[in-house]
C-alpha cells in the first residue's frame, strides 16, 4: 500500500525526527537523493548544465545542497536565487563547489536550450495560494522550453495536501519527493505535473500518522478479491442485482451485467423492461431476467447487492423503481440516472444499509450542489465532503479515481487511461464493484478494489489504441489474473 500525507502530517513528523538529529542532516539527507536521482538523468553528470530555480525557504535549500553535489561531480550548476531571501548555509555550500549564481534572464529560451536538466526548488510544502512573481513568471517560461524538469519535493504551485493547482505550476519529469508521499502528488490535477513520483527515504516513516490518501498496489487487491472456495455455489458466491437500463439505454443494461459476469458474480439477476431485457437476454445468456411489468423488484429473487441506475432514466417510472431497490436491505451502488434521481429526492438515500455512489464530477455536482469545476480542482475535499454529508461512500470518477468514507484514507486509483473516457465504460465499472459488493466486500474495498480492476482492464484492452466499453468488459478476467500475478493463459 502506497500512503501519502498532507503537508501539516510531513511538517509533524519532520519536526520530531528533526529534534533527534543534527542540524541540516534532514536536508543533507533529502539532497542527496535529490542529486542522486537528477544525475541518473543526465547522460553524463561531468560538464552538463544544471539550473537551479532557488526559492526563499527549505525547497530552495534542498536545490542548493543537490546543485552542491551536482557541482563536485563536474557538473555546471548555475542558480536563479528567485526568492527575497536565500537558505545561507546551503547557498555557500554551493558557491564553494563551484556553484554560480545567475540572474533570472537565464531562463530566456536561448540560455534554456543548452540547459539539461532544471531542478525546481521555489517552493515546496510551504507553498500558499496561487504562485507569485517573480516565481509564476519563471515557471511559465521553464514549462515553455523543452528541457527536463526534476521538482523538488513538490512541482512548485501545486498544493501538497490537496493536489489544487491555484495558478501557474511546474509541469516535471520528475518529482523527487521526501520522507513520504504527498497527497497532492497523487490526485490530480497535481498528479499530472508530478510526472513520475520518486521517494527519498530520510527515515521518516516511525514518525508519521495515519495516512490521508491510500493507493492500492496489485498485491493489495489480489488480496481483497473474493477467490471461490472449494464448498462455494452460484448463490454463495454473490448474487447481485441489476436494476439499469431503459427502452432509450439498452446497452448500459448490457454492459453493466457484463461487468458483473466477468469480475465474478455467482449470479446475475436482472430486472427490467422488455427492451433491454432482450439486449441483455441475447448477450448475457448466464444472466437470470425478470422483465418488469410496474416498477418494482418484489418478483425479483433474493440478491446481496443492487447496482442501481445506468441508463436507467430519470422518469417516474425510474423513480418509483429506484425507490423500491433503494428500499430493500442490501447494499446498493448508484449510479448515472440515479444519481440524477437522488439528486432530485434526497430522502431516496434514507436507508440502513450500505450505499456506494459512482458519480463523476458533474454528477456530484448536481447531488451536492457544489460547482463542478471546484469538484475537478479540490477532488479529495469534496469527495470526503459528499461522503460525510450524505452518509455514503463516494467513488468520483476521473483520471484519478477518489474513493472516499467518513473517518478512512481517502484511496485513489491511478490504473485507468485516458482512452477509458468513451461511452459505457462508466457502467461497466458499476458492473464490476457490483459484483464485488454481492461477494461480500464492503462499499470501500468494493469501490477502490473495482477501480483497480476496471481501470487495469481499460489499459489492457486499449493498448495504446481506442476502446470500446465491451473492450474493457471482456478484459476484466486479464486484469484479475494480472493482480493475482498469474499468467494469462490459464485461469
Ligand atoms: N526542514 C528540513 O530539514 C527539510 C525540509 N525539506 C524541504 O523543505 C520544504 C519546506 O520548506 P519551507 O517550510 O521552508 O517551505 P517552502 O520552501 O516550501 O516554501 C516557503 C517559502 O515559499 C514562499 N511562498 C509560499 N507560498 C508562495 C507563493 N504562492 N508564491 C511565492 N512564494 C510563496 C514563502 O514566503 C516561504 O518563503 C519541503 O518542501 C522540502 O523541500 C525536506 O528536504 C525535508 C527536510
Ligand atoms: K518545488
Amino acid at each position: 500500500m502506497r500512503t501519502a500525507y498532507t503537508a501539516d502530517q510531513i511538517r509533524a513528523a519532520e519536526h520530531v525526527l528533526m529534534a533527534r538529529l543534527p542540524e541540516g542532516s534532514l536536508m543533507r539527507r533529502a539532497a542527496s537523493g535529490l542529486a542522486t536521482v537528477s544525475a541518473a538523468l543526465l547522460p553524463m553528470v561531468y560538464g552538463s548544465r544544471v539550473l537551479l530555480l532557488v526559492g526563499s525557504g527549505d525547497n530552495g535549500g534542498d536545490a542548493l545542497y543537490a546543485g552542491m553535489l551536482l557541482a563536485r561531480r563536474g557538473a555546471r550548476v548555475e542558480a536563479i536565487l528567485a526568492g527575497t531571501r536565500t537558505h545561507e548555509a546551503g547557498l555557500e555550500a554551493f558557491r564553494l563547489a563551484g556553484g554560480r549564481v545567475v540572474g533570472p534572464e537565464a531562463v530566456d529560451r536561448a540560455d534554456l536550450s543548452f540547459v539539461d536538466l532544471v531542478l525546481d526548488g521555489l517552493v515546496g510544502i510551504g507553498v500558499t495560494g496561487a504562485l507569485r512573481e517573480p516565481y509564476a513568471g519563471l515557471v511559465r517560461a521553464v514549462n515553455a522550453a523543452p528541457v527536463p524538469v526534476v521538482a523538488v519535493d513538490v512541482p512548485s504551485g501545486v498544493d501538497a495536501s490537496t493536489g489544487r493547482v491555484p495558478g501557474t505550476a511546474i509541469e516535471a519529469q520528475v518529482t523527487v519527493t521526501m520522507g513520504a508521499y504527498k497527497a497532492g502528488l497523487l490526485v490530480d490535477p497535481g498528479a499530472a505535473h508530478a510526472g513520475v513520483v520518486e521517494l527519498v527515504d530520510i527515515g521518516l516513516g516511525p514518525y508519521l500518522p495515519d495516512p490521508d490518501v491510500v493507493v492500492l498496489t496489485p498485491e493489495d487487491v489480489a488480496e481483497l478479491l473474493p477467490r471461490p472456495s472449494n464448498e462455494s455455489d452460484k448463490y454463495r458466491r454473490g448474487v447481485l442485482g441489476v436494476a439499469a437500463g431503459s427502452v432509450q439505454y439498452t446497452g448500459a443494461a448490457v454492459l453493466t451485467v457484463g461487468g458483473a459476469l466477468r469480475a465474478g458474480a455467482g449470479m446475475v439477476r436482472y430486472a427490467g423492461q422488455s427492451a433491454p431485457v432482450g439486449q441483455v437476454r441475447a448477450h448475457w445468456p448466464e444472466a437470470v431476467i425478470t422483465e418488469l411489468d410496474r416498477p418494482s423488484i418484489g418478483e425479483v429473487g433474493r440478491v446481496q447487492a443492487w447496482v442501481l441506475g445506468p441508463g436507467l432514466g430519470t422518469d417516474d417510472w425510474a423513480h418509483e423503481l429506484a425507490r423500491s431497490v433503494l428500499a430493500s436491505d442490501v447494499p446498493v451502488l448508484i449510479d448515472a440516472d440515479a444519481l440524477t434521481l437522488v439528486a432530485r429526492d434526497r430522502s431516496l438515500l434514507r436507508r440502513t444499509a450500505p450505499v456506494l455512489i459512482t458519480p463523476h464530477a458533474g454528477e456530484l455536482a448536481r447531488l451536492t450542489r457544489a460547482d463542478r469545476d471546484q469538484i475537478e480542482a479540490a477532488r479529495l475535499e469534496h469527495a470526503h465532503r459528499a461522503a460525510t454529508e450524505l452518509g455514503v461512500t463516494v467513488l468520483l470518477k476521473g483520471s484519478t479515481t477518489v474513493v472516499a468514507e467518513q473517518h478512512r484514507p481517502a484511496r485513489v486509483n491511478r490504473t485507468g487511461t485516458s482512452w477509458l473516457a468513451t461511452g459505457g465504460t462508466g457502467d461497466v465499472l458499476s458492473g464490476v464493484a457490483g459484483a464485488l459488493l454481492a461477494q461480500g466486500l464492503g462499499c470501500y474495498e468494493a469501490g477502490s478494489c473495482g477501480a483497480y480492476l476496471h481501470g487495469l482492464a481499460g489499459r489492457i484492452a486499449a493498448h495504446g489504441a481506442p476502446l470500446t466499453a465491451a473492450d474493457v468488459v471482456a478484459e476484466i478476467p486479464s486484469a484479475i489474473r494480472t493482480v493475482r500475478g498469474e499468467p494469462r493463459s490459464t485461469t
